[in-house]
């Protein structure tokens, strides 16, 4: 039997007087590969933000493998990410080993290497002194991803990780996710692209302001469910 990494139960999460999700119950089980999908306004970010600890449930509960949030880390969508602060491609992508470092911590030549190896990786080998503001979209997206592997964590959510980067990059990255998956990582990422999701995710959660349906990606992104989905989100779309 595969165990879970994050159960909900009758999570209902939202802001101020809006309910954004309404009472999921469900989990990711360890070593999953999940996309959660659905129309805009449907609650994924915000599901994944409390998944984070960033928001809390109006109502419900959301449990954690071992209770640690330390082992879990996310890629935010590129939006949130304040592009003007003047720190280095090296410097964002090494925050990535906060957990293991801290603040007082050396940061010794093991994990100058880890940087310099996961810039590589993504494609950004010279790229470490660049201030973060002169990247691409794409390239900055390659940076979050090299600040990921610095994390190591078991499980990695990232919301909308091929929003507004070009195939090449969509590729290259879509592959480091599935080595994760392949490596016994959880991985869930919110994606717009259903094609995607149906060649390379196993798992679906598909939300409208509720879990419209949740488990092998063919069960759940059948033509019905999106109906109901976009039906649920009307004036949205998928
Ligand atoms: N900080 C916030 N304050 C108030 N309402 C918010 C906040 N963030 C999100 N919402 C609202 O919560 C609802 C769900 O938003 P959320 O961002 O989770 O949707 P989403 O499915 O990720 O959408 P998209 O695909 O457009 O990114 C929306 O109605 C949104 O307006």
């Amino acid at each position: 039997m595969t165990s879970a990494v994050i159960e909900l139960d009758q999570v209902s999460l939202g802001w101020r007087d809006r309910v954004a999700v309404r009472d999921v119950t469900g989990s990711f089980a360890r070593g999953s590969l999940t996309a959660i999908v659905g129309p805009n306004g449907a609650g994924k970010s915000t599901l994944i933000k409390g998944i984070m600890g960033l928001v809390s449930p109006l109502r419900g509960r959301i449990r954690l493998a071992g209770d640690s949030r330390n082992q879990i880390a996310c890629l935010p969508q590129l939006g949130e990410l304040d592009r003007s602060f003047p720190i280095s491609t090296y410097d964002l992508v090494a925050m990535g080993a906060w957990r293991r470092v801290g603040a007082w911590k050396k940061f010794d030549s093991s994990e100058h290497e880890r940087v310099k190896a996961a810039l590589d990786m993504v494609g950004l080998a010279d790229f470490g002194p660049r201030i973060i503001g002169t990247l691409s979209g794409g390239q900055l997206q390659r940076a979050l991803f090299a600040r990921l592997l610095l994390h190591d964590a078991h499980t990695l959510l990232l919301d909308e990780p091929f929003a507004a980067v070009d195939r090449n990059t969509t590729e290259d990255l879509m592959v480091l996710l599935e080595s994760w998956h392949r490596e016994g990582r959880t991985v869930i990422a919110v994606l717009h692209d259903l094609d995607m999701v149906r060649s390379h995710f196993p798992q679906a959660l598909l939300m409208a302001g509720q879990a419209v349906a949740w488990g092998p990606t063919q069960d759940v992104l059948t033509p019905e469910n999106l109906h109901l989905a976009r039906h649920l989100c009307a004036g949205d779309y998928l």
